[in-house]
């Protein structure tokens, strides 16, 4: 095809589309987001951090979306995962039968697919496909042409190939398939990627592939610590935190997306599909707690090799694979979702010094050592190393883990957590023989809690602050008991947690910081923040009000979409959800938040430092 689509009239998608009408599916190396509508709007293949081929998702259909759906406008679905799987199942009821399409992507062998499988459920049901192709994020139109019966589209480094036993033909940029459906009928359709330059892989079976598919999610899910009465919820977290998992180094992305807005209409739009220490520190808590060992290993191992080389060159976020160089870009042929702007590829909080990373880093390292993965000298030694690079850099001002880019400061939570990192390598040295300066680590640890405790904390108020000498609150000195800084009864502590309901509340969640208190070097303005209103129940528990941390854990629990999963924050006032989605950070909060009411239902008491 030589022509291009016209831009001057674009195929809209419909003005009222939300964040949580998407459903995820992927096969641990990237993902796709299916909408109510049966349209895959948003698949990078075949990493999560490639080129995107469908993008609709962040402008229109003409970049690029695939969807199944019966031709009939007025059909209405319905949508599940099967059981504790990934396969997603979009039901369509019409005025002449039902049909259900079945949605997934096989656990990677060679080529990476995505398989669409449509079955009959009553009556007589005409149905489409419309496949539309739009390489590097939704504006290359490839080259598409039938070769013995499959559709084969390439553009520069990408081959997609669409195998089906539904005809297919061309018209408008796009590729159709009519087909009827009835009981008893069923049709498939097999989308794989290659490069360009090398043979298109054999056809995938799909229902051998589905057969394959159930059969890994539902014995990894097997493998989870029964987690009583929040089981459901918990399960679809892990799944959800497993399929952010890159199963061929052991990273895990903070999010499958990029640029889902923080505000409506905004500039806080992101691109999250890389590993950040932080988040993937967080979800390996959440692993191990849940009875994954592998995974924890497996980062481990990616851990020390990303972070291989000199202690001062730590980043605190890498690619999939231990990438360093993550340049941001705008896509500025995309409108981006509800026309917030820019649509980013890349993320510049890879240069920023975020101390915090340190102390997520070597907790998570004692977590692991303490629990059946059990000791890695390769890991004290990198340790070791790490520590000795803070030791010169703790008292520097930093972005902070919320990466502000406004000016650095001494952000508290950033100070807390360099404590962390100091209290956690003199502890493994007592408590493990291993070698090190365990006398001076502890001195710096009492140096860093005196300051904190000295600068950090408004006497007025009876609250931790969000940087030194300053007024603005942040949700995240909430974690000052769960790492075991101050005792969940000090006065300090409950305050603070007090000043958090008080201040930063949003309709009973709680914001992550005020955006009019503390300048993040942004315009506008966002949403509660969904892994600190887990903290904030944490905490509530932590201080006995078992009874407010369970009523909002239950409403965080409701704000979960028809096939339970969340995006990062979420709009009291519109009761959407924002931000890229789903996301680590507020699965893995479920799920810890989950365990900890367990445990306190157990009256078992919380390990010091589990988020
Ligand atoms: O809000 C501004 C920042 O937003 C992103 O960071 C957030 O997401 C990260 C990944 O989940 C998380 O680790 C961090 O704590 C969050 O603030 C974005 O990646 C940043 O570039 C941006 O400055």
């Amino acid at each position: 095809m030589t022509d291009r689509p016209n831009p001057a009239n674009p195929r809209r998608l419909p003005p009222d589309r939300r964040i949580e009408d998407y459903a995820l599916i992927g096969d641990t190396q990237t993902a796709a987001l299916v909408s109510t509508d049966g349209s895959i709007d948003w698949l990078c293949f075949p990493r999560f951090d490639s080129p995107a081929c469908f993008a609709a998702l962040l402008g229109t259909e003409d970049n690029g979306h695939w969807r199944i759906r019966p031709q009939d406008a007025t059909a209405t679905s319905t949508r599940q995962y099967r059981g504790d799987t990934l396969i997603l199942e979009t039901d369509w009821v019409t005025p002449t039968g039902s049909v259900r399409v079945i949605d997934f992507m096989p656990p990677r062998d060679a080529a990476p697919d995505v398989i669409r499988v449509v079955q009959g459920i009553s009556g007589r049901v005409a149905m489409r496909s419309e496949l539309r192709l739009r390489f590097d994020y939704g504006h290359i139109v490839p080259w598409v042409r039938q070769v013995d019966g499959q559709v084969v589209a390439i553009a520069g480094p990408d081959a997609v190939a669409l195998r089906s036993d539904v005809h297919q033909y061309g018209k408008d940029f796009a590729t159709y398939g009519d087909f009827e459906i009835s009981p008893g009928d069923q049709a498939w359709f097999v989308l794989t990627w290659h490069a360009s330059h090398e043979p298109l892989p054999r056809p995938a079976n799909a229902m051998e592939s589905l057969d394959q598919t159930e059969s890994y999610w539902t014995e990894w899910i097997a493998r989870s610590r029964d987690a009583g009465s929040s089981s459901e919820e918990v399960k679809r977290s892990l799944l959800t935190l497993k399929a952010l998992t890159y199963s061929p180094s052991g990273g895990i992305v903070a999010a499958p997306t990029t640029s889902l807005p923080e505000d409506m209409g905004g500039e806080r739009n992101w691109d999250y599909r890389f590993c950040w220490l932080r988040d993937a520190t967080m979800t390996l808590a959440a692993l191990i707690r849940s009875g994954y060992t592998e995974e924890a290993s497996a980062w481990r191992d990616w851990l020390l090799r990303a972070i291989a080389g000199s202690p001062k060159d730590v980043q605190i976020m890498y690619g999939v694979t231990g990438e360093r160089r993550l340049p941001e870009l705008t896509a500025d042929w995309l409108p981006g979702f509800g026309g917030s702007q820019p649509v980013r590829i890349g993320n510049a909080a890879a240069d920023q010094l975020q101390l915090d990373v340190f102390g997520e880093v070597m907790d998570v390292l004692a977590l692991a050592r303490e629990s059946e993965i059990g000791p890695s000298d390769d890991a004290w030694s990198v340790q070791q190393g790490l520590m000795n690079h803070l030791q010169g850099i703790w008292h520097e001002p930093d972005e902070g883990i919320w990466e502000v880019r406004g000016d650095r400061q001494h952000f508290t939570y950033s100070k807390v957590m360099t404590w962390v990192a100091f209290d956690r390598a003199a502890r493994a040295v007592q408590r493990f023989g291993l070698s090190g300066p365990a006398k001076q680590w502890r001195a710096t640890a009492d140096e860093i809690h005196q300051q904190v405790c000295a600068q950090a904390y408004d006497p007025d108020r009876n609250t931790f602050t969000q940087a030194y000498g300053g007024k603005a609150l942040d949700a995240s000195v909430l974690l000052i008991p769960q790492v075991g800084f101050l005792p969940p009864t000090d006065a300090r502590v409950v305050g603070t947690i007090e000043a958090v309901q008080r201040e930063l509340a949003v309709d009973g969640f709680t914001r992550r910081y005020r955006t009019d208190h503390t300048d993040d070097g942004l315009s506008g303005d966002e949403g509660a923040f969904l892994i600190c209103s887990f903290w904030l129940a944490d905490s509530l528990a932590l201080i006995g009000r078992v009874g407010e941390a369970r009523a909002l854990y239950d409403k965080l629990v409701a704000l979960r979409n028809d096939v339970g999963l969340l995006a990062e924050e979420y709009d009291p006032a519109t009761k959407r959800m924002l931000g890229n989605f789903p996301q680590a950070f507020s699965h893995l909060g479920l799920v810890n938040t989950a365990w900890h009411l367990n445990e306190h239902d157990k009256c078992t008491p919380l390990r010091p430092s589990s988020y």
